[in-house]
């Protein structure tokens, strides 16, 4: 077996093989079975006289290829006993892999299916585009498109009895997470694989749908039709409480003819639709205008459910109107009557009226397993916050546990998360350690910087999140779980999403509600912070007690921009306190940078890496919207590297050293969607 393909040897199974003729890429009438062959001679370096070899796992390596998506097999096992009807009378096999090219699952319901089974077209055989050449799974699987390889299109001459018809599956993030298959011996009419094709399309649609309703449980989601009459169930968005589309299934896009998920994803959804998703109901069907490509569309919006914090707004709202009806404003009021002001997140707020209006909802959702992501400057106070959401829970009594991303080496984020075994490294605890998420079991882990979490944790994190277990390194056996994380961050992650550094799936997972957390300059209750710290700070010294500022230390104090915010100005006060003379801090207590004119702070700012959203650089060097087209240059190198890889963004991303959702703006800045090219631009990517 070819060393290239990972698997073992011992595995290796060849099937029915036999001596193919030279091949013509140019007979290939399809596109993508032509960029397949030219793949399969250029990149894979199959010679049209190599054995075509398919390889086969051991049942423990199916397993584990099988078990990250055992949650979607049997949620979506209507949708495939419904494939599989159809594809039992027509003598179909029905196959599904992850994205690898594994067959993790294959149903097999007619004589003609259990004859293909013999053949290969069963559980366990990898059928990746760069082991098999050009075959339906594989090269959807490389092209992320659905496809129909037909007979002779089959790289190996062994696999020209064949007939596959492929769709990818693909996640709410807009990544595939698998294939569907349905394949049977071809016959000379293509018209059957043309249905085969739509249905197995259908079916990857419902069974999108299914994961995207399943992911999006706790938010606001809208399925969209062209026709009152005909409710769309696969073309759904996701908006959250800030009304922005979160996300949308293909179908959606499709039908909206987005060339990219980008020119729906992130948009607020009045602007999209010229109205507020708020303002649906369920039931009702909104006519909706939508304007997309210079395209003007009629659509027909339902809503199927509302998030997590309607939900129960709306059920705390109507016990309320049950008590004091008819008065709304009273019930209202007695909500806001209801809530503990010297709660701790009243506490953390503060007098400012953006916090207190957060608190309010936070108070809310606090218990109700929705990831909470705090935003603001260093020195907001984000932990403290997050503190206090934990004081405020049913877990109160429970660990409250941190870990900050960017205080600790990136090599040592993993063994502090999840622990380690007895004698896992040379160096380590002889006893092995209880990492931080199993530290907090039943309480709440707080990961600040989240940001800053290396890319290959992310995807362990999300997993800990979806399935509450770790496995701590060096152990096999999973241990449970019951988890809040609250994540923090002073970066823009939706800016680390585009420049492809931080995981668009787990941002979702862990942004369920965001509290942004103004900076001190920003706020309308400064005073009100300096007298609290200030208070703070004379409990820790004897007689200090009645310590005022000085009316015009105040100002001062208020004037100031602080880059460094509440921490930056205890410190201060600190500063101060040792500096006074008696009980008024004046003026001359205060520290120098306190005097600095707002255009020096701009350069404190750094040294306290404050960074707002604004003005932040992406990791991959784009400029922002708005700034110049860097050069001309870059321009042509991207043109010049797309046509090389046809348009294919994936391709030409990784050829660039970039991330899709880059390549994709990059694109739309210097506005190379030339027709021709157009075309051909692979959109979903
Ligand atoms: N509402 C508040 N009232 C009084 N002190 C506060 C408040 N918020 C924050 N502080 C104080 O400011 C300092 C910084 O707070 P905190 O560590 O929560 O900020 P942060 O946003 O998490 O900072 P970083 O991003 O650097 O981790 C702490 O000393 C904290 O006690």
């Amino acid at each position: 077996m070819s060393s290239n393909t990972g698997y073992s040897d011992k595995n290796a199974k060849s099937v029915n093989i036999q001596e193919p003729e030279e091949r013509d890429t140019d007979t290939a009438t399809d596109k993508y079975i032509k960029s397949s062959w030219e793949r399969c001679r250029d990149q894979y370096k199959m010679t049209p006289d190599a054995n075509v070899e398919l390889v086969s796992l051991s049942e423990s390596e199916v397993r584990q290829r099988r078990e990250p998506m055992e949650k979607l097999l049997s949620d979506s096992e209507e949708v495939f006993d419904k494939i599989r009807t159809v594809s039992k009378q027509s003598g179909y096999a029905v196959l599904i892999t992850n994205t690898e090219g594994v067959v993790v699952k294959s149903y097999a319901d007619s004589n003609i299916s259990h004859d293909l089974e013999q053949k290969g077209l069963r559980q366990g055989t990898l059928w990746s585009e760069k082991t098999v050449g050009t075959n339906g799974l594989g090269t959807c699987l490389t092209e992320c498109k659905p496809v129909t390889v037909f007979a002779e299109e089959h790289y190996g001459f062994n696999l020209h009895n064949f007939s596959c018809s492929a769709a990818p599956l693909i996640s709410p993030d807009g990544t595939p997470f698998g294939a569907l298959d349905i394949s049977t011996y071809a016959s000379g009419n293509r018209l059957y694989q043309a249905l085969a094709l739509n249905l197995v399309c259908e079916t990857a649609d419902e069974i999108e749908a299914i994961v995207f309703k399943n992911a999006y449980a706790h938010q606001r989601v809208i399925s969209l039709s062209f026709s009152p009459l005909r409710p769309e169930t696969t073309a759904l968005i996701a908006v959250n409480d800030s009304d922005t589309i979160i996300a949308a299934t293909t179908p959606l896009l499709l039908t909206l003819g987005c060339r990219d998920r980008y020119e729906l994803v992130g948009r607020k959804f009045q602007e999209a639709f010229s109205h507020n998703s708020e303002h649906l109901e369920s039931s009702d069907v909104v006519e909706l205008y939508v304007r997309i490509n210079a395209k003007s569309l009629k659509l027909f919006a339902t809503l199927l459910h509302h998030s997590a914090s309607e939900t129960q707004a709306k059920s705390s709202q109507s016990t309320l109107s049950k008590r004091s009806e008819p008065n709304s404003l009273a019930a209202k009021t007695e909500v806001a009557g209801n809530q503990a002001e010297d709660s701790p997140l009243f506490n953390a707020a503060g007098k400012e009226p953006l916090l207190l209006k957060q608190a309010s909802r936070c108070q809310r959702i606090v218990n109700k397993g929705i990831s909470i992501l705090l935003q603001g400057e260093t020195g907001t106070g984000k932990e403290v916050w997050a503190r206090a959401l934990h004081q405020s829970s049913e877990r109160a009594d429970k660990p409250f546990i941190t870990l900050n991303c960017a205080a600790i080496p990136e090599s040592l984020i993993e063994s502090e998360l999840f622990g380690y075994g007895a004698g896992t490294f040379t160096g380590g605890l002889k006893t092995g350690k209880v990492g931080k998420i199993q530290a907090s079991n039943g309480g709440t882990l707080f990961l600040d910087e989240i940001g800053d979490m290396p890319i290959e944790l992310q995807a362990s994190l999300l997993r800990v999140l979806a399935e509450s277990e770790i496995i701590p390194l060096g152990e096999v056996n999973p241990v449970k779980v019951s988890l809040n994380v609250i994540c923090a961050t002073h970066r823009d992650l939706k800016e680390l999403v585009s420049s492809g550094d931080f995981r668009e799936d787990l941002f979702y997972r862990i942004s369920g509600f965001q509290v942004a957390l103004p900076s001190l300059r920003e706020r309308e209750d400064q005073p009100v912070i300096i007298e609290k710290v200030l208070r703070a700070l004379c409990l820790d010294e004897e007689n200090a007690e009645n310590v005022q500022v000085a009316p015009e230390a105040l100002k001062v104090l208020c004037r100031y921009q602080w880059p460094g915010n509440i921490r930056q100005l205890k410190n201060v006060l600190q500063y101060a306190m040792c500096m006074r003379e008696g009980d008024l801090i004046q003026l001359d207590d205060l520290p120098d940078e306190v005097f600095a004119e707002p255009a020096t702070i701009e350069h404190q700012a750094d040294q306290f890496s404050y960074a707002p959203p604004s003005r932040m650089v992406s990791m991959a060097g784009v400029a922002e919207e708005g700034t110049e087209p860097q050069t001309l240059s870059e321009k042509e190198e991207l043109e010049q590297v797309l046509e090389q890889h046809r348009w294919v963004v994936t391709r030409a991303a990784k050829a660039l050293g970039i991330s899709r959702s880059t390549l994709h703006r990059k694109i739309k800045k210097y506005n190379l969607f030339i027709d021709e090219a157009a075309g051909q631009l692979d959109s979903m990517s």
